[in-house]
Parts: C-alpha cells; structure tokens; sequence
C-alpha cells in the first residue's frame, strides 16, 4: 500500500534536487534547460550524481502533478494522451516542422500554403500541440518553433523514432484487444498484434524485409540506440573476463553485423569470434568488417532454429535474441546449442533482466515495460525477470544455471554467464548490482 506524502514534502524535496541540479548547471558552464528555440536538446549527462538528482526530480514533480490533478482529472489525461499521438503524427507526415523558420514566426496562412495543408486544421492541431510544448504562438496568428518542435525539423535520429512510434508501434499497439481476444497469448510470432495492425501472416521481421523502408529506419534506430550509454555494447567487453579464454573461439549467435563481436575482439585479441545470423544479414554486413579484425572475426550464415554447427567454441554468445522470442522458441534456440558444448563451455546472455515492480523510478520502470508491450505486441515475446529466466533455463535442460550476472548501472542489460552442470547441482550466483538478484 503506497504511503501519503503531504505535497510540502514532495515540494522540499523538489526545491532541494532543483537547487542542486542548478547550482551544477550553472558551475559548469552549461545553459538552463529552456523551451526556446534555441535551448538545449538535451540534458547534460556527464555527472552520475546530478543525473541521479534529475531521475528522482522527474520521479517527484510527476507525482506531485498527479495528486494535485486528483485521480479523476489524473485518468482522463492520461486515458487522451492518443490526441497527443494522433497530432504528432499530423505534424511530422504533413512535415510541418521543415515549414517553419527557426529565426522568425510564420503566419498559419503561410504556413497552411507552404505544408499544402486546410488552414483550419493546421491552426486546430498547432494550438492543441503548443499545451504539450510542441511549437508556440508568440502573436495571434503567427507559429514559432520550441526547443522541442525544432528536432522535428533538425533532429534525423529524432525524426526516425517518431516516425517509427507514430506510424508502426501506435498502429500495433491499437490492436493489443483484437490479438487477445483472437489468439488467446499464442506463442507464435505470427499471431500477434502487429499481424493484425498490418494485415500479414509475416512475422515482423519478415514483414520489415518487403518494406525495405521501414526497415531501414527501424535499422537506423537501433545503431543510434548502441550509441548511447544505456544501449552501448562497450560494457558486454568490459564486464566479462574475455582474455581469461585466452586463444579460445566465440560463436555470436545472431550477431548482426557483429558489433557485439567487435567491441569483444579489440577487448582479447587472441579470440576467434564467429558472428553467425540468417544468410542474408551475413551477406549484408560481411564486407563492412574493419581490415584489421579480418584475422579474428569471420562470418557464417546460420539459422538458430537449426543445429549449431561449431562444437569447439568456449562461449555461445546471444546478445539482445531472446527478448524477441517466447518461452517456446527460446527454449529451441538454447537446445540447438547444448549438444555441442564441450565442457566448461559456457552461454553468455546479454539481455535485460528485469528488476521486481516497484524497483526502478516510475517513470525509468516505465519506459522498461514499455518494452516489453513491444516485444509483447509485436512478437509474442517479453522482457524477463530472474525467475523467468530460470524457468526458461530449466525448461531447456535442468542442468542449466546462472552462473554469473554483471549489471552495469548505465546499463540496461544484465550480462549472465550461464553454465552446463553436470553434478546437478545448484551453481553459487556471483551478482554484481543485479536488482532482484537472489
Ligand atoms: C535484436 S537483433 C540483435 C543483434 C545483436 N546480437 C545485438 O546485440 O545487437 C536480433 C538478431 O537476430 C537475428 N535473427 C533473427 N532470426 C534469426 C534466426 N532464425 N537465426 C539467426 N539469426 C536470427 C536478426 O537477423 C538480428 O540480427
């Protein structure tokens, strides 16, 4: 049962974080955050602990904002955010950001005329998107840009992920109804929300290689993503004892274009790795390997649905592949691979291992389950807890156990080393800030 906090508590504690985060900002020479055109895209991230203090200021200025709405006005503004959606959505296809000078307001007139758009609707959906920050009217009559509308004009990464949420996950996740009452939690990856919203028998991926499209944009989101320290393969190097394998090889078991691999080789430069995936990613990426890895890093068409192939390898690495699947193929990927593992060769998972509700601050627990909707609604897959994953473990062979898990706090994912026990028993866990860790 949550606790009542008198909103003067909550206020001292905004007006404390405030003063630290603005005391740092202004020490340090960068600008106060600001809504104005030219104000900055992004809050500064090179302090843990002023990032800690804006965590819990966002935490606490959300709460305060929702129990002084009350829960009825709380309900009704959450329940329309699908207008805040909807507009933006009218804004980027009808590409009204390019249309808006950065220097100077521009009429609606003008605006309606250079965007091809009915003047009317312009102004109706301008007005509702300035009360979220999106543009703004400094004269009747006249637009300008925000700090916030300008990376619609300015911003390509920002441009793809709004593109990418407004037209392909809103569309799926408006028919999350339609998949249960239809497929009843199918475990196919074909029976799935995204089947529904695109009208396709294709899986997601399949579907993404007939709109080459979309998925060169959904690509471009997830390279942008490893770019940021959240998503950033460098601790998947860092944070496991690569040289202790000395000359040993590694399979990376649908690597992409291997940047997992990579940031692994320059980390021991005496292992082989081998990134395996479908044939026509290998052909993709197999050229654009740098020179000097050609020695240590090669490429193999494989599907992970098929028997793996190389018998001699120390680890079977599996980077970001089992959120995308349910329990039932998860368990006929592992089994694909258990056969050929000689002893002491061990599984390394870099995925995200969920810490138990109530953990995370609302608003970062929120953005992780939203995830999972994705994964949920797209493939009938899921982003798991611990006992999830020992459940998972155990349904493909009992003799499996986490050996070790390593979570970077900057980090979204957990690095797990998973071993083949053949006595049986229970491996001591070596967890190093694991939320939820036992
Ligand atoms: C989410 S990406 C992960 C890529 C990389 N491991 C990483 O951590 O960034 C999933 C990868 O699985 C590959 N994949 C999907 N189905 C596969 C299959 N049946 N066999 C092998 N690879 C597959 C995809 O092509 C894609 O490269």
């Amino acid at each position: 049962m949550e606790v009542a906090v008198s909103l003067e508590t909550i206020a001292k504690q905004i007006q404390d974080l405030t003063k630290n985060v603005s005391t740092y900002l202004q020490n340090n020479g960068h600008p106060q955050p600001s809504l104005s055109v030219n104000g900055p895209a992004d809050f500064p991230r090179d302090s843990p602990e002023v990032a800690e203090a804006r965590g819990k200021l966002i935490e606490q200025t959300q709460l305060l904002r929702d129990l002084l709405m009350g829960p009825s006005d709380y309900i009704r503004h959450i329940t329309n955010s699908y207008v805040d959606v909807a507009c933006i959505h009218w804004i980027t296809h009808f590409n009204i950001a390019k249309h808006v000078p950065l220097d100077q307001p521009i009429s609606y007139a003008d605006l309606a005329s250079a965007a091809n758009v009915p003047l009317s609707q312009l102004r109706q959906v301008l007005r509702y998107a300035s009360t979220i920050h999106l543009f703004t009217e400094p004269t009747p009559g006249h637009v300008a840009h925000t700090s916030v509308s300008r990376l619609l004009r300015d911003s390509p990464p920002v441009i793809d992920y709004v593109g990418h949420c407004v037209e392909f996950s809103a569309t799926i996740v408006a028919k999350m109804v339609e998949a249960t009452e239809k497929f009843q939690g199918s475990q196919e990856p074909n029976e799935t929300a995204f089947n529904l919203a695109f009208d396709t028998p294709l899986p997601m991926f399949g579907w993404m290689g007939q709109h080459p499209e979309v998925a060169q944009r959904f690509k471009r989101l997830m390279v942008g993503m490893t770019k940021s320290e959240k998503y950033s393969p460098r601790y998947l190097g860092e944070c496991y004892d690569w040289s202790a394998l000395e000359s040993g090889k590694v399979v990376d078991i649908g690597g992409s274009s291997g940047h997992c691999s990579i940031v692994i080789a320059k980390q021991a430069p005496k292992l082989k790795l081998i990134v395996q995936d479908l044939p026509h990613v290998v052909a993709a990426n197999k050229d654009s390997l740098p020179e000097e890895l050609r020695q240590q890093i090669s490429f193999m068409p494989h599907d992970f649905f098929a028997p793996q192939p190389v018998e001699d390898a120390d680890v079977y690495l599996f980077s970001q592949i089992f959120h995308d699947w349910s329990d039932k193929y998860c368990v006929k990927i592992l089994q694909n691979v258990i056969p050929v593992m000689k002893k002491g060769a061990k599984i390394v998972i870099r995925d995200q291992v969920v810490p138990p509700p109530g953990s995370l601050e609302k608003w970062v627990e929120k953005e992780m389950r939203m995830v999972d909707i994705f994964m949920m609604t797209n493939f009938n897959a899921k982003e798991r807890e611990l006992s999830d994953w020992e459940k998972l473990f155990a349904e493909a062979d009992p003799r499996l156990r986490i050996a070790k898990m390593v979570k970077p706090p900057t980090s979204v994912f957990t690095i797990m080393e998973i071993e083949l026990r053949e006595d049986g028993n229970s491996a001591a866990l070596a967890t190093n800030g694991v939320n939820g860790s036992h």
